[in-house]
């Protein structure tokens, strides 16, 4: 009786955890961006940019947000650890893909892995949160911008926004994290996703 009604407790209070994966090549500012989300959501102070070194494994970071429960899990962009990242959709409820916004030269490479990503069958459905990133530069493309030039149809069938931010001052990260913490409430995803971890438990 007691587990049955913890169990009651638990499913009507405990706020909803969601892994999100941070994507994008390498130099997109993905770990500059993770320290940032933890200095804005967690009592933790994230790393200054000065101390972040190219990822070769894994960076985890947990949030609180909108009375969700956040994981971040940032991989490395470099050509050769690319081939890791779908290790890791399956269990993933969101993606932020994250691009150097003035960099146009690397476009068409973050195009294509960019799209590689978005027609892999275990990130159905997922939501996608592209950051047009760096706009503290003169240079950086806006979001909308960027849009425009990806031309993305895999975009089309699934919840997505573009927004411009700088990892470096934090601007635009709330708006972005506001919409993809209401857009992973309400994915189809997000129930698939729960009804297999349901299953999980009761076998
Ligand atoms: N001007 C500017 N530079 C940034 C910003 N975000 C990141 N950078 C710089 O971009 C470079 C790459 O940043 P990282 O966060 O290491 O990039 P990453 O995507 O994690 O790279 P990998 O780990 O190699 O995949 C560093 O020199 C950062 O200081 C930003 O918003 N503005
Ligand atoms: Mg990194």
């Amino acid at each position: 009786m007691f587990s049955l009604l913890y169990g009651l407790w638990k499913y009507l209070f405990s706020k909803a955890e969601f892994h999100v994966l941070i994507l994008g090549i390498d130099k997109a500012g993905k770990t500059t961006l993770l320290e940032k989300l933890k200095t804005l959501y967690s009592e933790i102070e994230g790393l200054p940019p000065d101390r972040i070194v190219p990822t070769v494994g894994l960076n985890i970071g947990r949030a609180e947000a909108y009375k969700a429960k956040l994981i971040f899990w940032d991989l490395g962009g470099q050509l050769g650890l690319r081939t890791i990242w779908e290790k890791y959709f399956e269990e993933a409820h969101a993606v932020i893909y994250v691009v150097d916004a003035a960099c146009q030269s690397r476009f068409e490479d973050t195009k294509s892995a960019l799209e590689k990503v978005l027609r892999h069958e275990d990130l159905h459905d997922a939501p996608f949160l592209i950051f047009a990133n760096k706009q503290d530069l003169q240079e950086a493309f806006s979001a909308d911008e960027l849009a425009n030039y990806l031309d993305l149809k895999e975009l089309n069938d699934r919840p997505n926004l573009f927004q411009s931010i700088s990892a470096f001052d934090g601007s635009g990260i709330r708006d972005g994290i506001s919409w993809l913490v209401e857009a992973m409430r309400k994915s189809k995803r997000t129930e698939m996703l729960r009804h297999r971890a349901d299953a999980v438990v009761v076998a």
